[in-house]
């Protein structure tokens, strides 16, 4: 398992190991015991799959506020997304700032995002399957999100054509109007 900082402290891009022969590869996609080793402790309680049809497709940029904010280790089970986070917790040095990294079948990539960080991905390719684990249970009365295209966020997706979005992304609210639940520093 090769581990990565990021620009962003506690998000970490990891590149689990694969086994390769004729039939194809093996990959331990997840093992608690190797995470511990790096430092990584999170306890994930609930495993999220979803497939998105079309290129473009953005969801997100989404949390869940506390008490059931989310960690989430991604990756990529078939296709080509771009996947984000953004450091929301107030008083942050790296408040309002953001990270991106290319997750496919191909890469193996998986992104480590801890809570009081936004999350969303865009597909690049068709019939991309994301499949991610969270470190508490869906409590949709603590979801929560942010526009994609936020212009003080300014990410850059890399998209090739209008964004598909759901109306709960389409709606969402700008950082400007958004006051983040997520302090620095503070256990959420
Ligand atoms: C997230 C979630 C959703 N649902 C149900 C609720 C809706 O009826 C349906 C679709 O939910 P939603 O449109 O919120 O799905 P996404 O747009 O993929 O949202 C996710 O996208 C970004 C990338 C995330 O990181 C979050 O996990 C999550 O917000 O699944 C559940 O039953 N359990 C869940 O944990």
């Amino acid at each position: 398992m090769k581990v990565t900082q990021t620009k962003l402290p506690g998000v970490l891009l990891l590149e689990p190991r694969r086994f390769g022969d004729d039939r194809g590869f093996f990959s331990e996609s997840w093992n608690r015991k190797t995470l511990s080793e790096h430092g990584i402790d999170t306890d994930f309680v609930q495993d999220n799959h979803s497939v998105s049809a079309a290129v473009n497709t953005v969801r997100g940029l989404h949390f869940q506020s506390p008490p059931h904010a989310q960690a989430k280790l991604v990756r990529c089970g078939r296709g080509r997304l771009f996947d984000v986070a953004v450091d929301i917790r107030k008083g942050s040095p790296t408040f309002g700032q953001w990270v991106g990294y290319e997750l496919s079948f191909e890469n193996g990539l998986q992104l480590l995002i801890p809570e009081g960080f936004l999350h969303g991905f865009a597909t690049r390719d068709p019939e991309t399957e994301i499949i991610y684990k969270c470190s508490d249970y869906y409590a949709p009365e603590c979801d929560g999100a942010v526009r994609f295209d936020d212009p003080d966020l300014a990410i850059d997706w890399g998209l090739s054509g209008d964004a598909i979005l759901s109306d709960k992304d389409a709606n969402a609210p700008l950082m400007a109007q958004f006051d983040s639940p997520f302090t620095y520093g503070e256990r959420s």
